[in-house]
């Protein structure tokens, strides 16, 4: 018998759910509203990709951009986690990039349909090796950058984040019951650009971990 380990959390086929709008810089770049309570929406987990593996462009966009955003790894699952237990359901963290097809996005928002195809799509979901919680004492105090062909793009602190980790840890909860190996992505700051086909992304998480990634076109 194997024993599954949350340390492989991009193989669990589990929820990916996405805060969207979490730092007031960001919301304002998009000329969106600084939210009141926490913008949800969903990945599918088929939308994981590793270091080593490209970003695809879906053949549907002409405007793909990077996001980056700290992970919340679920090591035990719950309904209506009280903010005050929310970091017991904790089991680590990844470097995640929320890739975001803005055109397409643009297109739903206008129209007032749903995101997935702008956010949901194969490889959308670029993911750094598990980082273990005692990695990261304080998930409001995480610094992440992310450059593009070595120019930096986006540079943030989680503590600019509107809505904390235990918050948001207790706010979706309530309404969509956490599991193991589910994975929160808590949003990004500004700084959201274009990316190019054969563009090299590279992001980190200042003194705890870097990863990159080649952007490649689908041609099918
Ligand atoms: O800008 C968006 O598309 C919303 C979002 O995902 C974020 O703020 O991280
Ligand atoms: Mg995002």
């Amino acid at each position: 018998m194997t024993t599954r380990n949350t340390s492989r959390f991009w193989e669990w086929g589990r929820k990916i759910i996405c805060v969207g709008r979490n730092y007031a810089d960001h919301a304002k770049e998009l000329k969106n509203a600084v939210p009141t309570e926490p913008v949800l929406f969903l990945k599918a987990p088929s939308a994981y990709v590793r270091e080593g593996s490209p970003i695809l462009f879906p053949r549907y966009s002409s405007n793909l951009h990077h996001e980056v955003e700290l992970g919340v790894v679920i090591g035990k699952g719950g309904t209506a986690i009280p903010q005050s237990r929310a970091m017991e359901h904790v089991a680590g963290y990844a470097l995640c990039l929320d890739m975001t097809a803005r055109d397409i996005q643009d297109e739903c928002k206008s129209k007032g349909l749903p995101w997935t195809l702008a956010k949901a799509f194969n490889t959308s979901c670029p993911v750094s090796e598990f980082i273990p919680v005692e990695r990261i004492p304080d998930p409001g105090d995480v610094r992440l950058w992310l450059k593009v062909n070595d120019q930096l793009r986006q540079s943030g602190c989680t503590s600019q984040m509107i809505f904390s980790v235990p918050y948001l840890i207790s706010y979706i909860s309530d309404f969509i019951s956490l599991e193991e190996g589910d994975l929160i992505l808590t949003g990004t700051p500004k700084g959201v650009s274009a990316v190019q086909e054969h563009d090299e992304l590279q992001a980190g998480i200042e003194g705890v971990i870097t990863m990159s990634f080649r952007v490649e076109r689908k041609d099918h």
